[in-house]
């Protein structure tokens, strides 16, 4: 799915506007029957009374629509005009009207600190002060209007956007911002969603589909691309009925050091599980009996010293190569690297302390291997690009780095960005139960492994941070997010590829199970509801 810019969005409209003959008010009307129906699916007529913010440019338009539907249908609402300027657009200036005819209600003005209505907290608010217009941070009693919603308590659901925050651009000011519970985005979902900084102030994204023109979302440029089951499916590569071990390829796992061998381990198993055909484990001598007995499947090269490595040596010329979990930051490991990086043909996933020492080491940046996936995680990836102000400054340093050095860089985190030459791709598989240790280690092996069945850098790349996230949430639904270790992330790669092709529509970034559509009437109690949600 394509993440669009604002531009890109307004041009969107535009062409709807034109190819089905419409006009901007019926697509507002689109819009806000949308929103209606979703809170109509979840209210069910329920008393609660549900305050309507509106600016004054179409996103307030948005809010003055859905409003009067609720007014129309009996809710116990209130509808506020947030009276920042007198520049109303056109179609907010059209459904001011009608709301007024149409049920005789008008609007309540904020226009000052002295307006603010009292909030309860079992109260409903619905956001619709900006959306993607915003272009600079809200100030004054506006910001104040937005700290007091935040406030409250209530139960806030953001048309297009949390007000306060932009779309595709860096947090200005992070206290004059809603922070949603939920967002209901039109159609196309925004970069800010997915992004560390900003991502925790849209939470429960659900995307609405108001009609927008699919030829030209398809073939627009995206800023960045999601990647969900249905891409997933798309890069996955047949087992041949006629393939045998030589076929899935031969990953050497160069990892650990004493104290740590559980990360050979761990990239290892994963290796086998995600589909490789052999896996040798490269480790420290202390490592030996720890693999030989862990994972019996695995052949093992020890070094020449007990507690860490100085000389990576093998007799078959691995297919890929993962590298440096667990391994140590010694200067003999350092050497090591430097002479496998200039003699082996092999492809490279490369991870943890190696990522540190090229970080270190200039000469050792000069031989990292073109065509490699580099996994680094934030602290990791500081390290070798530098620090940044914000993410959006972020990306462009990986992008300018994956382009330097011909490389994938898979940025680590809720929502892993991964990153070759100008392209950004964000992984909506994971949960945060996979934020413990050995979680990476996993990614590792599983990249490796992937590489070695002919997935080329980027299609395993994405499909690997995919299949990782997938097990992991396979691993959450039995065991929740705490009690969840890397180990059962391997242990449900085996439920994630059975279950790959399986129920391809269910979205899972798009985490509205609290919610749930197929709700009926039955499902309904009043008392429930608050309990679950309003307290
Ligand atoms: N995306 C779609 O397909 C559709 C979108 N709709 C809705 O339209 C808004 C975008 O509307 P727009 O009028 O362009 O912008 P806003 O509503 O966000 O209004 C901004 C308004 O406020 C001014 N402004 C911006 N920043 C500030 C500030 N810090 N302080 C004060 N004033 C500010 C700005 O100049 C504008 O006048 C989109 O998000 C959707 O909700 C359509 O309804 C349906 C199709
Ligand atoms: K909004």
């Amino acid at each position: 799915m394509n993440i669009l810019s604002v531009d890109q969005i307004y041009k969107a409209d535009k062409i709807t506007i034109k190819n089905q003959n419409i006009d901007s008010v019926q697509l507002m009307e689109r819009a806000g029957e949308q929103v209606f129906d979703w809170i109509e699916d979840i209210l069910m007529g329920a008393p609660i009374h549900i305050h309507v913010f509106c600016g004054i440019g179409n996103n307030g338009g948005d809010g003055l629509v859905v409003g009067r539907l609720l007014i129309e249908s009996d809710y116990n609402v209130t509808v506020y005009v947030v009276n920042f300027s007198d520049k109303r657009s056109k179609d907010f200036l059209h459904n001011y009207d009608r709301i007024k005819t149409d049920t005789k209600v008008w609007p309540t003005l904020i226009k000052s600190e002295k307006d603010f209505p009292e909030i309860g907290s079992g109260d409903i608010v619905l956001d619709s002060i900006f959306g993607i217009g915003l272009n600079r941070s809200p100030e004054g009693w506006v910001k104040k209007l937005i700290e007091h919603l935040n406030k409250s308590g209530a139960l806030i659901i953001s048309i297009d956007i949390p007000s306060g925050l932009f779309a595709n651009k860096a947090l200005e000011d992070k206290d004059a911002v809603i922070k949603a519970t939920h967002t209901l985005t039109f159609q196309i979902p925004k970069l800010a969603f997915f992004l560390p900084e900003t991502g925790p102030f849209a939470s429960m994204v659900k995307t609405l589909d108001i009609g927008l023109d699919q030829k030209f979302i398809e073939e627009a440029e995206p800023l960045a691309q999601l990647i969900s089951q249905e891409e997933a499916q798309s890069f996955y590569i047949p087992r041949k009925k006629f393939g045998y071990k030589g076929t899935y390829g031969h990953a050497l796992i160069v990892a650990g050091s004493y104290g740590k061998i559980g990360a050979a381990v761990l990239a290892s198993t994963a290796a086998f599980r995600i589909g490789a055909g052999m896996v040798t484990a490269f480790v420290p001598k202390c490592g030996y009996n720890i693999l030989q007995t862990t994972l019996p499947e695995a052949m093992v090269i020890t070094d020449k010293e007990e507690e860490f490595i100085t000389e990576i040596t093998s007799d078959f010329e691995p297919t890929a190569i993962g590298i440096g979990m667990g391994m140590g930051k010694n200067q003999a490991t350092v050497q090591a690297l430097k002479k496998l990086f200039k003699n082996s043909k092999s492809q490279f996933v490369i991870d943890a302390d190696a990522l540190n020492n090229i970080s270190e080491n200039k000469d050792l940046m000069k031989l990292l291997p073109k065509k490699s996936i580099l996994t680094p995680h934030p602290g990791e990836l500081k390290r070798l690009i530098g620090s940044w102000n914000d993410d959006y400054e972020k990306l462009e340093k990986v992008k300018k780095f994956s382009k330097k050095h011909d490389v994938v860089v898979i940025v680590k985190g809720a929502y892993t960005a991964t990153v070759y030459e100008d392209k950004i791709y964000i992984n909506t598989s994971g949960n945060p139960g996979m934020g413990t240790a050995g979680s990476g280690d996993t990614l590792s092996g599983i990249l490796t492994g992937l590489l070695c069945q002919g997935y080329d850098i980027l299609s395993a790349s994405l499909f690997g941070v995919f299949m990782h996230g997938f097990a992991g949430n396979k691993a959450a639904d039995k065991m929740g997010y705490e009690a969840l270790i890397a180990g059962d992330i391997i242990e449900n790669l085996s439920e994630a590829y059975v279950e790959l092709f399986m129920d391809p529509e269910n979205d899972n970034w798009e985490d509205d199970d609290l919610f749930d559509d197929d709700w009926d009437d039955d499902d309904w109690d009043d008392d429930e509801w608050e309990d679950d949600f309003l307290k």
